[in-house]
């Protein structure tokens, strides 16, 4: 049975029971457990996604305020309001996504924090509106098909969402858009490289965990029946990021059992230091602290650290997907990737000077040169990730798109230099990384199940284009188990996944052995006879290089030092003298 399944089952029949038997102190305590979880949930697809708010508790605050404010005050039918609510934060949380998110390092988390302050000061002073410090109370029960809901039933519901919550977020994270935003955290670059929009998953991804929170903000309302600001201070955007740690982000599960993990240690350190020890205050946060510093040295992945990656992310495979028919590209359309005088500038330094190559279809296209020499940097301008200084790109004489993510929908594909791989995704849904510009499927499609036939075919290209690089049988394994030359391959299978017309190949033999090579240079050449494919390859392993390409350019200080075949590169002595080694 699926991992989410069975836990859905398991949570479901446990909780159920547990709000039938337990006293109504207990069922208030799983409500609260269960809003937390919708919080935690939420911020837990931003964390995996790279991203750190500071300031959740005020989308939580926002979405527990507009539902009070406009069915006690305004006379709004409760669940109307609440829904409001949900709608006003997903508003506010799009223009601050759209502000903040395009910052980086330390920016992002002070600015959450800001906003977080900002709101909870804003819940205190607006007296007239929020009631300020002292809250908001008498407000109105929900009621649903004419059934008030009191504490047992107010439990039920929260749990109800936290299940259907869960099982959808459990689809997003392992389809198109989970796997993206796992790459945007991984790298950026590699992300935009296979046709991510960046920052437009970024402000969809903020503003799905803003409506979890409203949507929690709601039912907290409706359960507390008054609200105060004290509930949505800084302290407890901390809490909450406390809790998702402690569980771990790269599943839904870890939010649940974060906030479990955390009810169970605050009550448990609180019955032990109150009434075990006779210590008064809250000591509970220092033992917080230290169970945080523990957890992160020792379990990166929380209480996740205890499953394994292929039942998080790819829970559909117990067995490795059947390939999809390799269709050779017969009559593939011509194609020709072009450098015209380019140059690129870092501040004072000249890396690239007046440089032009041509990588045309069907053809095995070389770039060789010392380190330092400007070959990477060509690479990065020939895919849009570094812009020119000067001269131009063309792809079929049309200038190549501004945007890396655009340059895949030209059928460019790439790899890095340095392994770009997404650590705790399986090697099978690393590269279906590479098929996001062929997938179609939404946020909605995949909570509703509806990506299934399209993530079944990307899943069966996978493992087609896994077969060509030799790691068929390695598809469910965890990417980081595998060597670095493995890595490596999967990269190229990654390439491959996006189906490219021009391939460009950054030092892809750096660490692999000997069979590796030869599966790598039979593969560049089935891609070029039976594909017709332009292939650019960086390259420092000679051997491979005189084995495999058609025709060389060679770098020198930034400037092209020669071309040819291999033959007339090998016997050009500038080249010996520059490079091949040897007397000139
Ligand atoms: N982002 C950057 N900022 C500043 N300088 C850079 C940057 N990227 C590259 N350089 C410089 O540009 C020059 C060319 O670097 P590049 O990485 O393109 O060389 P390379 O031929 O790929 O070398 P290697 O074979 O070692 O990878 C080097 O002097 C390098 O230090």
């Amino acid at each position: 049975m699926k991992l989410e399944k069975f836990s859905f089952a398991a949570v479901v029949a446990a909780v159920a029971a547990l709000i039938v038997v337990l006293p109504t102190y207990y069922v208030g305590l799983l409500a609260l457990a269960g809003i937390n979880a919708l919080l935690c949930m939420g911020l837990a697809f931003l964390l995996a996604a790279g991203q750190l708010s500071l300031g959740h508790a005020a989308f939580f605050g926002v979405g527990a305020y507009v539902p009070a404010i406009l069915a006690r005050d305004h006379g709004f039918a409760p669940l109307l309001a609440m829904l409001l609510g949900v709608v006003a934060c997903m508003a506010m949380a799009y223009v601050i996504g759209r502000i903040t998110l395009r910052l980086r390092g330390h920016y992002l988390p002070l600015a959450t924090l800001a906003w977080g302050i900002v709101i909870y000061v804003c819940f205190v002073a607006a007296i007239e509106l929020t009631g300020g410090a002292s809250g908001m109370s008498d407000i109105p029960a929900l009621s649903i098909f004419g059934l008030d809901m009191g504490t047992r039933e107010m439990s039920a519901l929260v749990w109800v969402a936290v299940g259907l919550v869960f099982v959808a977020l459990c689809r997003i994270y392992r389809g198109r858009l989970g796997r993206s935003a796992r790459a945007i955290k991984a790298s950026p670059m590699m992300a935009a490289a296979f046709g991510v929009d960046v920052a437009a998953v970024k402000v969809k991804i903020f503003v799905l965990s803003a409506a979890l929170a409203a949507l929690a903000g709601g039912l907290y309302t409706y359960y507390m029946r008054f609200v105060s600001p004290s509930s949505f201070a800084i302290g407890e955007s901390f809490n909450l990021l406390i809790m998702v740690v402690l569980g771990g982000f790269v599943h839904p599960l870890g939010a649940i059992l974060g906030v479990l993990a955390f009810t169970a240690i605050k009550l448990g350190a609180e019955y032990v230091f109150a009434n075990l020890l006779g210590i008064p205050g809250q000591m509970e946060t220092m033992l917080f602290g230290a169970i945080l510093i523990i957890a992160l040295l020792r379990w990166p992945n929380g209480l996740l650290t205890w499953f394994k990656p292929q039942w998080l992310s790819a829970a559909d495979y117990r067995e490795p997907p059947a390939p999809a028919p390799f269709v050779p590209g017969a009559g593939a359309p011509k194609r020709v990737l072009r450098a015209d005088e380019v140059g690129k500038r870092f501040g004072g330094l000249r890396a690239l000077n007046g440089v032009s190559i041509e990588v045309p279809s069907a053809r095995i296209t070389g770039l060789i040169g010392p380190n330092g020499a400007g070959k990477s940097t060509l690479f990065n301008v020939m895919t849009s990730v570094l812009p020119a200084t000067e001269g131009r790109i063309t792809l079929d004489g049309e200038p190549l798109p501004k945007r890396s993510c655009d340059v895949i929908m030209r059928g460019v594909a790439r790899t890095f230099q340095h392994v770009q791989l997404v650590p705790g995704l399986t090697v099978l849904q690393n590269v279906m990384i590479g098929g996001y510009s062929q997938g179609r499927a939404g946020l909605f499609a995949a909570a509703l199940g509806l990506d299934h036939e399209e993530e079944s075919a990307l899943a069966a290209q996978a493992q087609a284009a896994l077969a060509k690089v030799g790691l068929a049988d390695v598809a469910l394994r965890s990417v980081e188990s595998l060597p670095l030359g493995s890595q490596r391959l999967v990269e190229v299978a990654r390439a491959l996944m996006a189906n490219p017309d021009v391939l460009l190949l950054d030092e892809p033999a750096a660490g692999l052995r000997g069979p590796e090579k030869e599966t790598l240079a039979a593969l560049m050449r089935t891609l070029r006879d039976e594909r017709g494919m332009a292939v650019l390859l960086v390259e420092h392993d000679m051997d491979l290089v005189m084995r495999c390409v058609d025709y060389l350019f060679v770098l020198n200080y930034g400037a092209l030092l020669a071309e040819g075949n291999r033959n007339e590169v090998q016997k050009n002595p500038a080249v010996i003298a520059a490079y091949l080694g040897g007397d000139a």
